[in-house]
């Protein structure tokens, strides 16, 4: 649906703002002919390349109304208008202190689904689950963007969870019923969904998490004005693309700890006097970007859920800043006033709170979303009573936290992705290797490791947890007895999966670096290679034959593969899936989500039937990017190789997110 948001600039009724929710394509010329073919009579009208707002801008609020009303039932295309007043632009109200912002009445059901804060992001959490139920644009707080579900009781928490998980599932068995090739049999699981309400297989629960407040490891703390126009530190009130830019304190947020918050409040008390900008989201200029805060806690059990405070033992905090056009002198004045503040904060703090490390990350492009290799800096911290300057190397991607999960102690890094629930995260790995039906003959693949946190708490439970899935696979296949026609030809699809050479590129560039622990529980180790599995294909341009003392080579040694995959919201890249579903010996997985989305969709082409004659390398131009995850799967399946599908067995819900629609989700898939 079309969108049109309307913005009274302040009150002082001379200008006005529309913000129109455009095809993607349009550029300013494509929306100003429209409005003048609509006789709209305005200011000023842009839309910035790849978004789906323009701002429109009024001489005054009578011209503002009669387009409104000029709009009103109007279509672009297909898609009907609608139109909404939207939250100011903040950053141009700091002189119009204490005005009141019209509330936003109405928006789409996809602005909706993308209408929350970027506040508490990280691979796996925004608020902004379809599946879950999103969160209201009507929200004033950051309370009400951040942790929507924080009004129920936990018990209903869960409840509303396993409901929507529910309806979730039932999109995969209506959908590889759909996709199933004409002629062939509709497998069991789907047939005897009826009798399970249209589950693809059960859903055995949800478990609770140990913690349900204060548990975020991880906070990321947006820089910028709110309603009222003081610079603030906290979370977005929604998108940007929506041309939501006001910025609330993370008050009240129950999943946030008092030392995250506390952290957050220095930092803006320090903006108000700052001589430099905060970073302005419109014409992306300003230096303050962001604060993120990362706690290490001490090791403890699931069951230590009191006083969960005292057992933060460790603190990093993350500036994001942008340094273009700022003289090294006043940023290396302001970096030590801050830092000043920062530990003068945290030794008024009562109790004291830890202040680790404090790491700066220069960043210059549009979203805060920085790219890997963003530089980082790390800045000295003065000790508290001495004033002198701590020991410090100066690069910043050396500086590191710990936290534990199964008594492993992990260094973590500052841009390393990390659970931020770590207790609940502990039993989510457990309930994973329970399912993997892990022993010492088992070979486990730990696909989308990044910190290897399941490789390394499971590997005692299996006899091997390293090494390289490619140089495995490739080692396994050829050990594959040739009288087996069923698993010949599907090695043989297997190999024309991973051979094909764009796909390969496209794997070559997934493959991404990222800190580990070495497996030993007693030290503090720090690796920087891969442990589990970092490729998720097999392209391996060294392969090294090792072979065990028995003289087997290390795959032949191990009677089973099991591969757990905890793949990032977008889920499985496709030939990943291939990869997966057309490996023979690959009997099941274990498949952890933090998007059931994602996950439904993975799953659709995972257990649906393959057809007898694949459509590989027909030509469709079907537009396949207007297709909803699970359409695009039912599509791919066509051209799927040849391959035994396999089928969920059972399902369960992890609640690692309380108070907000978010989920994790585990699936048992086997053949
Ligand atoms: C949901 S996290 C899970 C990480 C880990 N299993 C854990 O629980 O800590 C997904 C991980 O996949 C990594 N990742 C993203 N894209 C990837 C890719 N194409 N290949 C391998 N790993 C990827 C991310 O960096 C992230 O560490």
């Amino acid at each position: 649906m079309t969108e049109m948001m309307t913005d009274d600039d302040g009150g002082d009724g001379k200008l006005s703002k529309c913000i129109v929710h455009l095809p993607r394509k349009w550029t300013s010329d494509n929306l100003k002919k429209f409005l003048d073919e609509q006789g709209i009579v305005h200011k000023s009208a842009k839309k910035k390349k790849g978004m789906v707002v323009g701002f429109v801008t009024f001489e005054d609020a009578e011209q503002l109304k009669t387009a409104v009303e000029g709009l009103e039932g109007k279509c672009i295309g297909s898609k009907k208008i609608k139109v909404a007043d939207v939250i100011p632009r903040s950053f141009e109200n700091k002189a119009k202190q204490g005005v009141v912002v019209p509330q936003r009445e109405s928006v789409n059901d996809e602005a909706e689904e993308n209408s929350v804060s970027d506040g508490l992001k990280n691979d796996c959490s925004n608020n902004s689950s379809p599946a879950l139920g999103g969160s209201s644009m009507r929200a004033r707080s950051a309370r009400d963007v951040v942790t929507p579900l924080a009004h129920m009781s936990y018990v209903d928490q869960l409840v509303h969870k396993v409901n929507a998980l529910m309806q979730m599932l039932k999109k995969l068995t209506r959908n590889a019923r759909k996709a199933c090739p004409s002629g062939v049999s509709l497998p069991d699981w789907i047939l005897k969904s009826k009798e399970r309400g249209g589950l693809p297989c059960e859903l055995e629960g949800i478990m609770e998490s140990p913690l349900t407040d204060g548990y975020r490891n991880k906070c990321e703390f947006s820089v910028g004005y709110s309603l009222q126009g003081k610079p603030t530190v906290g979370f977005m009130l929604g998108n940007f693309r929506e041309g939501v830019t006001a910025v609330e304190e993370p008050i009240d947020c129950p999943n946030v700890s008092r030392i995250a918050c506390k952290y957050a409040s220095i930092f803006q008390e320090f903006l108000q006097c700052s001589g430099l900008p905060i970073w302005n989201r419109f014409n992306n200029t300003g230096f303050w970007r962001q604060l993120t805060v990362r706690e290490g806690r001490t090791n403890r059990k699931s069951s230590d859920t009191e006083n969960s405070e005292s057992s933060i033992a460790e603190v990093m905090l993350i500036l994001q800043v942008c340094s273009v056009g700022v003289d090294d002198a006043t940023v290396s004045s302001e970096f030590e006033r801050l830092v000043q503040a920062f530990v003068a904060g945290a030794a008024e703090s009562a109790p004291s709170m830890p202040l680790t490390a404090v790491v700066v990350q220069d960043h210059q492009g549009i979203s805060n979303a920085a790219p890997a290799d963003a530089p980082l800096r790390l800045l000295p911290i003065p000790q508290p009573n001495n004033g002198t300057l701590a020991e410090s190397t100066k690069d910043g991607k050396e500086a590191r936290i710990h936290d534990y999960i199964s008594n492993l102690q992990f260094c973590i890094s500052p841009t390393a992705f990390f659970q931020v629930n770590t207790l609940a995260a502990e039993k989510l790995y457990s309930l994973a290797g329970d399912w993997a039906g892990l022993d010492q003959d088992t070979l486990l693949f730990d696909v989308c490791c990044g910190t290897g946190t399941i490789g390394l708490t499971l590997a005692h439970r299996v006899g091997m947890a390293e090494d390289v899935m490619g140089s495995l696979l490739k080692e396994y296949l050829h050990s594959i007895p040739q009288n087996l026609d069923e698993v010949t030809s599907a090695s043989q699809s297997h190999k024309e999966a991973i051979s094909a050479e764009s796909e390969s590129a496209v794997a070559d560039k997934m493959l991404e670096t990222e800190s580990v622990t070495k497996n030993c529980p007693e030290i503090n180790q720090e690796a920087s290679g891969s442990l589990g599995i970092k490729e998720q294909v097999s392209e391996c341009p060294e392969e090294k034959s090792s072979t065990s003392g028995s003289g087997n080579t290390p795959a032949q040694q191990f009677k089973k593969v099991v591969a757990i995959v905890d793949p990032p919201r977008m889920g499985l890249h496709p030939i990943v899936i291939k990869a997966l579903r057309t490996h023979p010996h690959l009997r099941k997985f274990v498949y952890i989500s933090c998007n059931p989305e994602s996950l439904v969709a993975n799953a659709i082409e995972l257990c649906t039937p393959s057809p007898e004659n694949n459509e590989k390398g027909k030509k469709d131009n079907r537009a396949w990017r207007n297709m909803s995850s699970a359409g695009l799967a039912r599509h791919r399946v066509k051209s799927m190789p040849n391959s035994e599908p396999f089928h969920p067995v059972k399902a369960m819900a992890v609640d690692l997110f309380p108070h907000t629609p978010h989920c994790e989700l585990v699936m048992l898939l086997e053949r």
